[in-house]
């Protein structure tokens, strides 16, 4: 389904998700888009078959998406998918909401097919990862639909239990924030050791960089990989045993993750 013609697209919100998955479908060759948006960044979009409508209201007379694709924020969903019930029809409505549950979406479109997904930014260079559930019933020439427009961004995977959205969230619907974080943090204790400040910059994004596109080239699993850069009495086996004191770093991630999760089930209970 990959390399099937996209059909007109209706896409809400054009914020960082949006206009990432808005890119991998142009890559795809999608025909048409209209993207509601009332932002002014969002007008960036427009061209080459995309249009950028304020307002529900402002959707052309006579479209026909067949797919809607629901990027705003959660907290703003009740008032933004009011009037796109009638798109339900012929159209699947997949959801990249936090939180945001079928059972919910289903009150706002009766009787629609709906996908609940959660990518993540990475898809903004087409190496996302999304985890989707269908609702039930969903037709298949619209699940595959669905699992098309996420996969135009990155991997995909399809599961059936909806519950395992909140986790997925936790981990990698927000892990790029823990990555970006670990750059961060590697950078600050690079000026502490005396490293000058452009220099420290670069090692901490280039390791990052560097060693995920080991991993990605690698066909050896990640503790492999660690490893391999511990010699025995060296240098970063003093550092793990810092990191792993008292469990420091799995305990936080657990503990973490844990968080995330559970702020996830508190979004979907509104
Ligand atoms: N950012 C992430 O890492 C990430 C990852 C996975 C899922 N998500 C989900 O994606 C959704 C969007 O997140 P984001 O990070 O792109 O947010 P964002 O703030 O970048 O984008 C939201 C966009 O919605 C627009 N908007 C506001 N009100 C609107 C309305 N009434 N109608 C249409 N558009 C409206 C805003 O102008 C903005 O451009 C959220 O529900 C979030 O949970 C985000
Ligand atoms: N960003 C969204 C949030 O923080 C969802 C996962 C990534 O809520």
């Amino acid at each position: 389904m990959t390399d099937a013609v996209l059909p007109p697209l209706l896409l809400l919100g054009g914020g960082k998700m949006g206009s990432a998955m808005l890119a991998g479908w142009r890559e795809r060759g999608v025909s048409r888009v209209v993207v509601i948006d009332p932002g002014a960044e969002a007008q960036a979009l427009a061209g080459d078959g995309v249009e950028v409508v304020p307002s529900i209201g402002a959707v052309p007379a006579g479209f026909a998406p067949g797919a809607v694709i629901l990027a705003v924020k959660p907290q703003m969903a009740e008032a933004a998918v009011d009037g796109l019930a009638r798109f339900a029809g012929e159209a699947v409505i997949v959801s990249i909401m936090a939180g945001i549950t079928i059972n919910w979406l289903a009150g706002r479109f009766p009787g629609g097919a709906i996908v609940r997904a959660m990518p993540n930014t990475p898809a903004a260079v087409r190496q996302g990862i999304t985890v989707a559930v269908a609702g039930a019933g969903v037709a298949p020439a619209r699940r595959a639909l669905a699992e098309a427009l996420l996969g135009a961004v990155g991997d995909v995977a399809m599961v059936d239990d909806e519950a395992l959205l909140d986790p997925v969230t936790a981990v990698s619907g927000g892990g790029p924030a823990y990555v970006f974080l670990l750059v961060e943090l590697l950078e600050a204790a690079a000026l502490e050791q005396g490293i000058p400040a452009d220099l420290a910059r670069r090692l901490a994004r280039q390791t990052v960089i560097g060693s995920a596109a080991l991993l990605a080239a690698s066909d050896q699993p990640a503790d492999a990989l660690r490893r391999a850069v511990t010699s025995p009495k060296g240098t970063t086996e003093r550092a793990l045993a810092v990191l792993m004191d008292d469990a420091a770093w799995p305990d936080a991630m657990r503990r973490a993750i844990a968080a995330a999760t559970a702020r996830s089930r508190e979004l979907a209970s509104g």
